[in-house]
C-alpha cells in the first residue's frame, strides 16, 4: 500500500528534477552561505543552561492540516530562543507542511542557536542545498532511505560541515546508524499511519550507541513526558505542534520549559 511517506518522497523527486533545470551542486558551492561555519547542535544541546528542546516551526502537517498557517516566523523562533530552546527546527517542505526556504532564512536572520532543516532528504543535491540555504544541520529519515543512502548522504553532509540528525522509528532501522551521524531521533509518530506512541522512544533508546545524542521526537504535549524521557536517558526533545497550535507559541513554549525542568 502506498503510504503518505511514499507520496511525499515521490513529490520530492519531482521537485528535485525541476530544480536541477536551473541549479546545480556547483551553484550551491558558490553560494554565500556555503563557506560560513555551522553552529553545532550537539554543543547547544549539551549546554545545560538551555532546555534541551528542539523547538519546531511548523505551519501544517499531513496528519493535522493547518496548525498555524500565518504564524510570524521571526516572532515565534525569537521567543523559542529567548526562553531556552537548544535548537530551532524549521520545516522547509512546502506542499505537505506549508514550509519554505524563506521561513528558514528568516529564522536564521534572528537566531544565534543552530537551525535544523526539516525536510525529506533523498538526494545529494538537497544536502548541498541545505548548506546553501544556511541551515546548520539536516534531518535524514531512516524509513525512506536504504542503509547505503543514509551512509552516502550523511557522509556528504559531514564533508561540507553539516551535522546530521538521523530519525529512526523501529529497532530494525538501527543498522542504518553510521559514523557520520551526530544525533539520533526516535520518532514516536509512525509516518505510515500517524499513530503516536511515547513508549516507543523508551524501548529503542536502550539499544542506541551511547556516544550519540538522543532525541525523542513527536507527540510530546506534557512537560511531565519530558521529565520522564530525560530520566530514561534522552538529552533532547523535538516538539512542534504543542507550541504552534497555541495562540501565542512563545508563551506556550516559555510555560512548557518552566514546567519541564
Ligand atoms: O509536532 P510534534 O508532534 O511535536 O512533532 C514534531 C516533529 O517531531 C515532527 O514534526 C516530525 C518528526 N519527524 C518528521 C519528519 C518530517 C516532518 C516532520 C517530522
Amino acid at each position: 500500500m502506498k503510504t503518505i511517506l511514499d507520496e511525499i518522497v515521490a513529490q520530492k523527486r519531482v521537485e528535485i528534477l525541476e530544480k536541477q533545470k536551473t541549479q546545480s551542486i556547483e551553484s550551491f558551492r558558490n553560494s554565500e552561505n556555503f563557506l560560513l561555519p555551522v553552529k553545532s547542535a550537539k554543543v547547544s544541546i549539551l549546554d545545560e543552561s538551555k532546555s534541551g528542546i528542539i523547538a519546531e516551526f511548523k505551519r501544517k502537517s499531513p496528519s493535522k492540516g493547518f496548525i498555524n498557517k500565518d504564524a510570524n516566523v521571526k516572532e515565534v523562533v525569537s521567543g523559542y530562543e529567548k526562553f531556552g530552546a537548544s535548537v530551532v527546527s524549521v520545516l522547509t517542505d512546502e506542499q505537505f507542511f506549508g514550509g519554505s526556504f524563506d521561513d528558514l532564512n528568516q529564522a536564521k536572520e534572528v537566531l544565534n542557536i543552530p537551525v535544523l532543516r526539516k525536510d525529506f532528504i533523498v538526494d545529494e543535491f538537497q544536502v548541498y542545498e541545505t548548506k546553501a540555504i544556511g541551515a546548520d544541520l539536516m534531518l535524514l529519515i531512516a524509513e525512506c532511505l536504504t542503509k547505503d543512502e543514509v551512509y552516502h548522504l550523511s557522509k556528504t553532509a559531514k564533508e561540507i560541515g553539516l551535522e546530521v540528525l538521523l530519525e529512526l522509528h523501529s529497532e530494525d532501522q538501527l543498522e542504518k546508524v553510521n559514523e557520520f551521524i551526530d544525533l539520533i531521533g526516535i520518532n514516536n509518530r509512525n509516518l505510515k499511519n500517524f499513530e503516536v506512541d511515547i513508549e516507543k522512544s523508551k524501548q529503542i533508546l536502550k539499544q542506541l550507541p551511547t556516544d550519540l545524542i538522543k532525541v525523542a521526537e513527536s507527540g510530546i504535549s506534557d512537560p511531565k513526558t519530558v521529565k520522564e524521557l530525560r530520566q530514561a536517558g534522552f538529552q533532547a526533545f523535538l516538539i512542534g505542534e504543542n507550541f504552534m497550535k497555541a495562540e501565542n507559541p512563545c508563551l506556550a513554549f516559555e510555560q512548557f520549559v518552566k514546567e519541564s525542568k
